[in-house]
C-alpha cells in the first residue's frame, strides 16, 4: 500500500503539529509521527527477538510450562504491532494489574475520534504500547515478574562501569571541598553530569545498546554551549537556603549510565548535609525500555557493590548504608508513573502522589518522559514560560533535568538559540540538545 494510502486511511495530516495542540502522530511531520510508525514498531521487535535470543535461558530460570507463555507472548506482540500499524483502537487491558482498573477507565473515557495509535495524544499511544505488553507478560503462569528489557539494563550498565569509575574517582577527589563556593561549584558540576546522563536512553536508541564512554566531568567543557535553559543557581538557592533538613525527590528515569548520576547527586546531598534524604521513585513495569524498576535499583546498589574496583565497592557500600539509615528511601508500588496522565491531572486523580511530593523541598523529574508529562504533551509556543506550561502543577518547588529527544522543542531551541548567539553546529542533532528549568513555587525562576 502507498504511504499516502495510508495517510488517507488514517485521516493523517500533512504537517506539523500545529501550536497549542496536543502532541500526536496524527500530524505526519512530528516526531510523534515517526515514532509511532517507525519506532515503536522497532522496539515490540526487538523484544520479540530477544525473547527468542534468550528462550533456553528463560526456560532453565522459569521452567518448562515458560516455553508455552513465551510462544503465546511472542504472538501476542506480533498482533499488537499489527494493531499499531493498522491504527486499530485502543482495547480495554486484561489481566489483573493493580493499575488495570485506573487504565480501562482511562481508555473508556477516551473520545473516540482519539483512542487509536494515530489519532490519539502521543503520551496516550506511546504509554498504552507499553503498558499492553507488560499485561501480555501478566497473563502468563510463569513469565510474570519478568522483565523483559532487563538483559538491555545490565548490558548497558557493565558498558558503562569506566565512566562510573572516572567519575567516582573525579567525585572522590572533590568530596573534601568546605567552603560554600565550592560546594556551590562541585554541585552546578554534578547538575551538569546529572543532565548529560540523560542521553544515555534505550528506547531512543530502539533498544540497541548504549553506554557513557570517556570521562563525563572532562566532556563537561564542550557540551556547555548545547545547554539550552540553565537555573542552576536557582536550584543551588532552593536548596543551600534551608537548614539541610529537607527531603529532595527524584522522579527516576533511566537505569544504567543516568541512575548511576542520580545517585552521585543524591550522594552529594546527603554527605554535604544539604538534604537529610534523598527518595528515589520508580516505575512498577518495565518501561520505555530502559526505566528504572525497584529490581533495577537494588540491582545496581548490589551490583556496585561487588565491583572489581574498590572505588566502586566503596561507593555501592556508602549508597546501600544511606538505604539503612533512611538518608535513601526507595519509593516503590505507586503506578501513576507508568499510567497515561500528564501531572496536572495528578492531584485529582492520584492525590496520595501529590501529597507525598508535596512532603519534599524540591522534586527533580527526571528526562524526556517526565518533561512531556509536566507540559501536559501539547506543542506550546516557545515562548510561552515552563511555570506556565506546567499550568496548575504546584506540589513544591520542581526542577526538571533533561536532554531533548524529540522535535517539538526545534524550533524553541533555534529560537533560544539565536536569541544567544548560540549555534548548533552541523551534524549536531536534536537529541543532544538540553532543556533545563526549575519553577519555585514562589516565582517562576526559568522558563524559555
Ligand atoms: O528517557 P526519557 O528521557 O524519558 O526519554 C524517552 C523518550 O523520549 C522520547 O523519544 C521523546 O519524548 C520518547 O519517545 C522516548 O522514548
Amino acid at each position: 500500500m502507498e504511504i499516502s494510502e495510508l495517510d488517507r486511511k488514517f485521516n493523517i495530516i500533512d504537517g506539523d503539529t500545529p501550536i497549542n495542540e496536543h502532541l500526536s502522530a496524527h500530524y505526519k511531520r512530528s516526531f510523534a509521527h515517526y515514532t509511532v510508525k517507525d519506532r515503536l514498531p522497532v522496539i515490540l521487535t526487538r523484544i520479540i527477538d530477544s525473547l527468542s535470543r534468550e528462550k533456553e535461558a528463560i526456560i532453565a530460570g522459569y521452567g518448562e510450562e515458560a516455553a508455552d507463555d513465551l510462544k503465546d507472548v511472542i504472538g501476542n506482540i506480533s498482533k499488537l504491532k499489527y494493531e499499531l500499524q493498522t491504527d486499530k483502537k485502543f482495547k480495554l487491558l486484561d489481566g489483573n494489574d493493580t493499575d488495570q482498573e485506573e487504565w480501562n477507565a482511562f481508555l473508556e473515557a477516551l473520545p473516540d475520534t482519539h483512542n487509536s495509535y494515530f489519532s490519539a495524544v502521543w503520551l496516550h499511544a506511546e504509554c498504552y504500547m507499553y503498558r499492553r505488553v507488560r499485561s501480555m507478560f501478566e497473563e502468563t503462569t510463569t513469565l510474570r515478574e519478568f522483565d523483559y528489557f532487563r538483559r538491555q539494563k545490565k548490558d548497558a550498565f557493565m558498558g558503562s562501569l569506566e565512566a562510573f569509575q572516572q567519575l567516582t574517582e573525579k567525585f572522590n577527589e572533590k568530596r573534601m571541598v568546605k567552603t560554600r563556593d565550592e560546594l556551590r561549584g562541585l554541585f552546578r558540576q554534578l547538575m551538569r553530569v546529572n543532565l548529560w546522563g540523560n542521553r544515555i536512553d534505550l528506547s531512543i536508541s530502539g533498544g540497541k545498546i548504549v553506554s557513557q564512554c570517556g570521562d563525563p566531568f572532562e566532556a563537561l567543557g564542550n557540551l556547555e554551549e548545547y545547554i539550552l535553559a540553565d537555573d542552576t543557581a536557582a536550584v543551588w538557592d532552593c536548596i543551600a537556603t534551608t537548614d539541610g533538613n529537607i527531603i529532595v525527590d527524584f522522579v527516576c528515569d533511566n537505569a544504567g549510565y543516568e541512575l548511576f548520576t542520580d545517585l552521585c547527586l543524591a550522594d552529594f546531598l546527603i554527605s554535604h548535609n544539604l538534604a537529610a534524604k534523598v527518595r528515589f521513585h520508580v516505575k512498577m513495569i518495565p518501561w520505555f525500555v530502559s526505566d528504572v524498576t525497584p529490581e533495577d535499583f537494588r540491582w545496581t546498589l548490589d551490583a556496585l557493590k561487588l565491583s572489581v574496583t574498590a572505588t566502586l565497592r566503596d561507593l555501592g557500600c556508602r549508597l546501600s548504608n544511606y538505604i539503612e539509615t533512611g538518608h535513601f528511601e526507595l519509593i516503590e508500588g505507586e503506578y501513576f508513573w507508568t499510567s497515561p496522565r500528564d501531572f496536572c491531572e495528578m492531584e485529582s486523580v492520584k492525590p496520595s502522589v501529590h501529597r507525598m511530593l508535596q512532603q519534599a523541598h524540591l522534586v527533580i523529574f527526571k528526562g524526556d518522559l517526565n518533561y512531556r508529562k509536566l507540559l501536559g504533551d501539547i506543542k506550546w509556543d516557545p515562548t510561552v514560560p515552563f511555570v506556565e506550561a506546567i499550568r496548575t502543577f504546584r506540589p513544591t518547588n520542581l526542577c526538571s533535568l533533561r536532554t531533548v529527544k524529540a522535535d517539538w522543542w526545534r524550533d524553541c531551541h533555534q529560537d533560544v538559540l539565536k536569541s544567544s548567539q548560540r549555534r548548533i553546529p552541523s551534524g549536531w542533532r536534536v537529541v543532544n540538545t538540553v532543556l533545563f528549568s526549575l519553577h519555585s513555587n514562589r516565582a517562576a525562576l526559568s522558563g524559555l
